[in-house]
């Protein structure tokens, strides 16, 4: 039969790579006869009498080497399931149940529980109501269960029982099971099973569907096998799950927030959305994709371009250059600007020279904050506005007339600084808001931002002004539990921008980390309370891994010595099993803290790199050593959290005991968040050290 559609289980490419090369090619082969005549006597397609599932056929890819596939509406679409040695292939799939699943319109492959029992809960015997006992059959079929594994299910007590069942449910079920049991409402889960089907009643265009994508996709070309034989295969270009692929092709009425916890794709979503909207774009539209670090939009630049789509009419920047270099460009500062940080040396210089200039009674401190904090923050021009401005999170209140006295401060500090072509970004962001808005220019068309949680209003406010308010505007993704600059995000009062209601989303699912560091990172965080950027609560339930992996540690030492020579022999031998160096990292609270192990990769002769402006100092190819801050967005198989310590997590500046209690908690929310940060860069284990008393912060 000519024009027969494959598609390939994502599952497939693990027994792909695991192939000899030329068997590989072979497979390559097969597949274009196949398209071509699936029933050419070459390839052999039969039912096998051992195979429980009587629509799974094999096919032969050469003497030794078989494909299992499942035939789907007349024959006329064929999954591609596995390939391998016979026997292992038949194996394989002797005893899978492969069925089309009505309910989600999309395949489900699990193991036959007939011949395959399932586990016996502890639980059976408890006098204690079933988990999902409120919800009918109707509803949990709705939601993808299988019938045959109904009656195990209703089984299920407690969230242990449900944890013990996640191998024998197909795909996408447990997250459901998952879900239901975190929040509870199946109305809602149901609306978004049926928000990934498609309307069309032809079972070819149900294939299609966003919750078949998840797992089964159709290659209509070679390229993606030459990207597996050069390498292996990024799935995530591909196979998005079914809230990604939602998020990326939503007509979104105005500006979209996208959160999700660690390692929930966000970023994946991100680059497929500017895919989208490149190939959705018009002539001559600009698209900006904008994210607060250089290592981050290295990144992205080098991921992008494995997308395989134009980027000619795309920039891709970190907001400071960006502002900078506009802020040039229209004349609003001049060419030799500098950049003033928040206490910097030139900063702290600045003030310093204000307070020996006139007489007066605040601090540097106190100033410095006041002005970046409240006066830049909300674009204060005038002592009228500033009166009006709320102090929210300043901890003291201060009266009118402190205001009034503070404002003429500020007046002759801006002088000093504009006398020395100084600015801080957010006066650059302002400034250059202030006058994008005045005369309406839009640089960009649309506007997408990767961590979101570490913009201010000011950076927020100067993206909004960068496009006009329209339909797919902005589209910013972010982890508000991530958050570790202490500074306010507020959208619709700070920043003017709208995103409430279905413009808002949520990832759940988090494709880089075992469900045991997860755990171990939400641990950090789970009683504090994150704002959702527009005054309500983070949610954090229902967030969750699908593989597994090795316990996390946390171990303590009595000297320096000993921290740094197990860290070196865990490492060596770490090597020794194969893994490279830039797949593993040091982390530390501050760059003080991973000094002392930089000596000790030097003595034992391992190279190593650091981190600076998201450039690597150092050996490139060495073991990176990074502080906590500036390992966010990266991601490596092995995370070494070292330094930690009852002293060292939380970190508390000098003064912290002069905070108010808002100030206190506030800054212990972002040590939090760090840590969070750090243990979820893992991927596969991470290890935790320190010399003497453990951080109350982390329970192992
Ligand atoms: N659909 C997918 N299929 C396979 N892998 C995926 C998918 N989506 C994301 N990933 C992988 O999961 C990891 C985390 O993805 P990503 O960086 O987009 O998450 P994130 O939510 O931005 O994380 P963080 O906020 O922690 O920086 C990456 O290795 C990415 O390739």
């Amino acid at each position: 039969m000519e024009g027969i559609k494959i598609l390939h289980y994502h599952k497939f490419w693990n027994s792909f790579v695991d192939l000899p090369k030329g068997i590989q090619k072979k497979v390559v082969d097969f597949q274009e006869k196949f398209r071509k005549d699936s029933k050419s006597a070459a390839i052999h397609l039969e039912p096998i009498s051992t195979f429980k599932d009587p629509t799974l056929r094999s096919a032969r890819i050469d003497q030794t080497y078989r494909a299992i596939l499942k035939s789907f509406n007349d024959g006329n679409i064929f999954y591609l399931l596995w390939v391998d040695h016979h026997d292992k292939a038949y194996q394989w799939a002797e005893n899978k149940v492969i069925d089309w699943n009505v309910d989600t319109q999309a395949l489900q492959i699990f193991d036959n529980p007939e011949v395959t029992p399932l586990p016996n809960f502890k639980t059976e015997n408890f006098d204690i109501p079933g988990l999902f006992a409120e919800y009918s059959d109707k509803d949990l079929k709705r939601l993808g269960l299988p019938e045959i594994i109904l009656p195990s299910v209703r089984k299920i007590k407690v969230d242990q029982d449900l944890y013990q069942l996640e191998d024998f449910l197909p795909e996408g079920v447990y997250e459901q099971l998952f879900y239901l049991a975190a929040d509870g409402d199946i109305e809602k889960l149901i609306s978004e099973v049926e928000e990934g089907k498609v309307k069309a009643e032809e079972l070819e265009k149900q294939a299609e569907s966003f919750n078949n994508q998840r797992s089964f996709i159709e290659f209509t070309d070679n390229n993606v096998f030459n990207e597996v034989l050069e390498g292996g295969l990024d799935k995530w270009k591909y196979y998005l799950h079914p809230e990604q692929r939602k998020i990326v092709t939503n007509n979104f009425p105005g500006s979209a927030k996208i959160t999700g916890g660690a390692g929930t794709g966000k970023t994946v979503a991100a680059m497929h959305r500017l895919k989208y909207l490149v190939e959705n774009s018009r002539p001559g539209e600009k698209i900006l994709f904008t994210t607060f670090t250089r290592a981050l939009t290295n990144n992205l630049l080098e991921s992008t371009r494995g997308l395989n789509f134009h980027l000619s009419n795309v920039s891709i920047r970190n907001i400071d250059a960006l502002a900078l270099d506009l802020a040039k460009e229209y004349g609003l500062v001049p060419s030799d600007a500098k950049i003033l940080e928040y206490d910097n040396q030139a900063a702290n210089r600045l003030w310093e020279k204000l307070l020996n200039e006139n007489l007066i009674s605040y601090g540097a401190d106190f100033l410095e904050k006041e002005y970046c904090d409240v006066i830049l923050n909300n674009n204060v021009s005038n002592l009228k506005d500033y009166l009006k401005t709320y102090r929210t999170g300043m901890g003291k209140p201060i009266s009118r007339r402190q205001k009034k006295g503070l404002w003429d401060h500020f007046e002759k500090f801006r002088e000093i600084k504009n006398r020395e072509n100084y600015f801080y970004k957010a006066e650059l962001y302002n400034t250059l808001s202030d006058y994008l808005n005045e005369k309406e220019i839009r640089p960009y068309s649309h506007c997408l931002v990767d961590e979101l949680q570490d913009f201010s209003n000011a950076e927020l406010r100067l993206v909004r002004a960068l496009v006009e308010e329209k339909p797919n505007d902005l589209f910013m993704v972010g982890d508000p539990l991530q958050k570790i600059y202490d500074r306010r995000i507020n959208f619709s009062r700070g920043a003017r921008i709208n995103v409430r209601g279905k413009k808002s989303r949520r990832l759940r699912v988090n494709y880089r980390t075992s469900e045991e560091i997860k755990r171990l990172a939400i641990s950090i965080i789970k009683d504090i309370s994150y704002d959702d950027f527009d005054g309500e609560e983070e949610e954090k339930a229902g967030y969750i891994s699908l593989f597994h992996g090795v316990d996390p540690s946390y171990t303590t030492f009595k000297t320096k010595d000993q921290e740094i020579n197990h860290l070196i022999e865990r490492v060596q031998t770490l090597i020794n099993q194969g893994y490279s160096l830039s797949e593993l990292a040091i982390t530390s609270r501050t760059k003080n803290g991973y000094k002392d192990f930089r000596s000790g990769l030097h003595n034992a002769g391992i190279p190593y790199c650091e981190f600076q402006g998201g450039n690597r100092i150092g050996d490139a190819e060495g073991i990176p050593l990074l502080t906590f801050h500036n390992i966010k967005g990266l991601e490596f198989k092995q995370v070494f959290l070292v330094d930690v310590n009852e002293r060292t997590c939380p970190f508390l500046p000098r003064g912290f005991e002069y905070y108010t209690d808002e100030e206190k908690e506030s800054h212990l929310r972002s040590e939090r968040s760090l840590v969070y940060v750090a243990i979820s860069r893992a991927i596969q284990n991470v290890e935790i050290s320190g010399v003497g008393n453990k951080s109350e912060m982390i329970n192992i």
